[in-house]
This record gives C-alpha cells, structure tokens and sequence, in this order.
C-alpha cells in the first residue's frame, strides 16, 4: 500500500479551503502504487486524487510533470489534469510536503494484460509521443544509460545477495551496453513507466487513459517502446510473448510509424530498458521505509528479463 503520508480532516479541510471544490464528502488512501502517496478524494464538486510526492520525485522536477499533464490534457491526450487552486497553482504544500490535485479518471488497468491489451497500449503510447511534441519545457533522463553504472555501483553487495555472481554478470551487462547503446533515435517526451497498472482500459477494452507520469523525460521514442514490451509482453513463467510484442508495436503503429533504425534499436534498447527496471528494484529492495505498507518490487524478474535480452531478441523477424 502506498500511503507514506497521514493527512487529517483539518490537514484536508485547510488544503481544500484554496479550492473552489466544495467540501470534502469522502477521502481515502489508494492501495496501488509504490512512489508516492495517492487518494482518492470526492468533494461536492467530484472526484480527484490527491497526490503527495514522497520519493525520487525531485521537488524541482514537479512543475516539468503538472506542466506537462496539462499539456497533454489540453491536446486532448487521455491524462489526469492537474486542478488549479483559486490563485492558479498546482503545485501546492501539505503536511510541508509537494502535492497536487489531479481529476479522477475512471478506467481499470488490465491485471493479465492480453494480445488486444497490448495492442491498444501500443496505440496509446504513440499518441502520447505525438501529443508531447512541442511541450517546451526539458527534463534529461536522469535514469538513462549513463547512470546505470554509478547507479549500481552503490548496490553491488545487494546483487550478489540476492544472487551470488550476480554483479559480474550485471557489470559485463553494462559495458556491453555503454558499448552499443543506440544515439540519434528521434526523440521527445517520453513516459518512461508505462506499465500496465499506468494504464487503464475502457469495458469494451479500448484505451482509455495513462496515469503516473513521474518519470516522464526527453528520451527516445524506441525507449518508451522497449520499457513497454517488457512491462507487458512477458509470460508469468518468464518467457517473452512475440505475439504481444508484434501486437503492442503493430499499435503503436497505427499512429507513428517507426524507422527502420528505431527498428533495428529495440533488442538493445530492450535490454537497456530492463537494466534500468532492475536497478531501481535493486536500490529499492531493503531501502523500504519502516512503517509504510509497501511491498518492494522484485529485481530478479527484471534479471531475468535481462538474461532473456542477452540472447537477443528478434521481434520482427527477417525482412520485417
Ligand atoms: N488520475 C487518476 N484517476 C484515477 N485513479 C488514479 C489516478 N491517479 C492515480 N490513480 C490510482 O492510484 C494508483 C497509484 O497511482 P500511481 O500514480 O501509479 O502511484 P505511484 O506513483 O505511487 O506509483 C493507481 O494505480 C490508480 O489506482
Ligand atoms: N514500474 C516500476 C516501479 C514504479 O512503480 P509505479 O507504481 O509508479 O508504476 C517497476 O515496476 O519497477
């Protein structure tokens, strides 16, 4: 349960009173999620969520991310808007913490996402790329390739607890990976997290929404492809799912075709992509405050993802 943060009825009644929402009827803590504090908040004016930043979001880094929801909301892109207090902020304070206030999309993420699933995330994910294309404002990868090295630096003891000879393999990884990653790919406001509890689908399993944009940077569009299809294309027994794969890229395809060189980058970019999962996991296992009902991801199912991309990955076969 992601609920770092305990906010009273007078904390709530004191943040409320800077909106013009009405009372709040009904307020409770969202189980999902692991970065930050989300609720679920009904005034007599509707439904919001109110979202406390808790962890990696740097409090720097918040106006990029509500200016950016903003952004997409106003283009007509499916994403929760950020809720301008009378004085026109969205980033606001409570319990001295960051917070906002975003609407409430309905929707229901896909638990045991399917081939469709995958197809109509792929579809909502390229739409997100074109509806970002303008967006002015920057925000570097600051957990892109070069920081994957210093970044497991400081966990190497925790890889080879977890699995011994674990951080040989990972260092050899990450030379490889420095060795080949791919530069140049057509790049622009990525989501960096679209994993399936950040999506949500309507009954009739169409796209409705995506959710969680807290790690969304300038990066590679083939970027955003690869965290996806890892993050939905593989099987419970750890096998990859080709038919989803093809699936989720023939959809994304139906708004933005890709170039044979982003093509051509997605194997490397997908080992990269579970790199990057893994680690995060990695510095978070252990690293869990005491008292908050957080369960910590677990780093070896991105280790085996990672060990799946070590093989090589022919997603559109020959002469695709
Ligand atoms: N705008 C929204 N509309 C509806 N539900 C939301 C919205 N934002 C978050 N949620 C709910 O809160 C949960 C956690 O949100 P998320 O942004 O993924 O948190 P975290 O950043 O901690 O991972 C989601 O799984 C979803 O159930
Ligand atoms: N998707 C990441 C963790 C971030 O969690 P989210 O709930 O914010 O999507 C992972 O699986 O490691």
């Amino acid at each position: 349960m992601a609920v770092y943060t305990d906010i009273t009825d007078d904390e709530l009644a004191a943040f409320l009173s800077d909106y013009d929402l009405g009372q709040a009827v009904a307020f409770k803590g969202i189980a999902e999620g692991v970065e930050n504090s989300n609720f679920l908040l009904e005034t007599e004016s509707g439904r919001f969520i109110l979202t406390v930043y808790e962890r990696r979001a740097k409090p720097e880094d918040l106006p990029y991310f509500l200016d950016l929801l903003t952004w997409l909301a106003d283009r007509g892109y499916p994403s929760a808007k950020p809720i301008a207090d009378r004085a026109g902020a969205t980033l606001k304070t409570i319990r001295g913490k960051p917070a906002a206030l975003v609407e409430f999309l309905p929707g229901l993420s896909a638990r045991r996402p399917t081939v469709a699933h995958c197809r109509e995330a792929g579809e909502g994910l390229a739409w997100l790329h074109l509806a970002g294309e303008g967006y002015p404002a920057r925000r570097a990868n600051d957990l892109g390739q070069p920081h994957w090295a210093p970044l497991f630096a400081k966990h190497r003891k925790a890889a080879d607890g977890l699995k011994p000879g674990l951080s040989a393999t990972i260092d050899k990884d990450l030379a490889e990976l420095a060795l080949s990653w791919p530069r140049g790919l057509p790049t622009g406001v990525i989501h960096a997290d679209y994993f399936p509890d950040n999506v949500f689908f309507k009954p009739d399993g169409k796209f409705a929404a995506a959710i969680d944009f807290y790690f969304a940077c300038d990066d590679a569009f083939a970027y955003d492809i690869a965290v996806t299809l890892n993050a939905w294309c593989f099987e419970a027994d750890g096998s990859f799912n080709i038919t989803a794969a093809r699936a989720l890229v023939a959809g994304y395809e139906r708004r933005r075709p890709l170039s044979p060189t982003e093509r051509d980058a997605i194997p490397i970019l997908a080992r990269g992509a579970a790199m990057r999962f893994f680690l995060t996991r990695l510095a978070d296992w252990g690293a869990t405050p005491a008292g908050a009902l957080v369960k910590p991801k677990d780093p070896l199912e991105y280790e085996r993802k990672l060990a799946v991309h070590r093989e090589g990955l022919s997603l559109f076969g020959t002469g695709a």
